[in-house]
């Protein structure tokens, strides 16, 4: 009997994606020689309510370009196809009806995985995949606080330290700065062509100073 695909689902805002998302993927493929790593854009990220989160054809477009030149990756639009918002157990359950013989890898960064109990039917969610956190610059997680099955189906990944964050990239965009090497260059390019998280005219010549 063959042995079943491996697969990494690393679910993200990517507003934008930037080398943060892409070293954790990469590093967590290696670390459990998955087959592929699916990236997931969120569709509706409820829990970003306090932001306004650029249009998901953007962040999904962005995603793509950012992940082509690796063949183990590939973008799904489950997140993004399902109407209302969006909950890693619909994502996790669209893969399995999809994938239904792959063992799942939830990829996180350490900052998503210490909210993970406030997620919506996080029991069952640890029933379809495995967790992997990814440490970050700046936030601890420490496993000892989760109990039961939880305790099982996550593994700690020490990965190379980025401190790299959307947040910063949209700031850096807002004020004129450069985000080259944050982001991979093609982003850097899709940003400048469709005037993301720009706010003034002043902004916008700085953007096209960039391309
Ligand atoms: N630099 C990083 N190192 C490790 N994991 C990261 C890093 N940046 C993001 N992640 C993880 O990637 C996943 C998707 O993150 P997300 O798209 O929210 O990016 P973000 O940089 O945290 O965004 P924002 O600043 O807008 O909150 C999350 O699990 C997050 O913890
Ligand atoms: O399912 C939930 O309740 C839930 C709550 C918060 C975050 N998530 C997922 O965690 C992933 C990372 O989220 P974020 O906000 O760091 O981009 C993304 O796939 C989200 O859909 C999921």
């Amino acid at each position: 009997m063959n042995a079943p695909r491996r697969v990494g689902v690393m679910g993200g805002t990517f507003d934008p994606i930037h080398h943060g998302h892409l070293v954790a993927a990469s590093e967590v493929q290696a670390w459990f020689d998955l087959d592929e790593v699916v990236f997931v854009p969120t569709g509706d990220p409820w829990h970003k309510a306090d932001r306004q989160v650029s249009q998901a054809e953007d962040r999904y477009l962005m995603t793509v370009i950012a992940t082509a030149s690796n063949p183990r990756f590939r973008v799904s639009r489950v997140d993004i196809e399902r109407e209302g918002p969006t909950y890693t157990i619909d994502t996790l359950r669209d893969l399995k009806a999809q994938m239904p013989d792959a063992e799942l890898y939830f990829i996180t960064g350490a900052d998503a995985l210490a909210d993970i109990f406030t997620w919506r039917d996080v029991s069952e969610l640890f029933e379809l995949a495995q967790f992997v956190g990814c440490t970050r610059p700046g936030y601890e997680m420490d496993l000892s606080t989760l109990s039961g099955i939880a305790a099982d189906r996550v593994t700690m990944v020490e990965i190379p330290a980025l401190a790299i964050s959307s947040t910063d990239c949209r700031l850096r965009t807002s004020r004129g700065e450069p985000v080259w090497y944050l982001v991979p260059d093609g982003v850097v390019q899709y940003i400048a062509k469709h005037h993301l998280y720009i706010d003034s005219p002043a902004g916008a010549a700085e953007q096209k100073e960039l391309l």
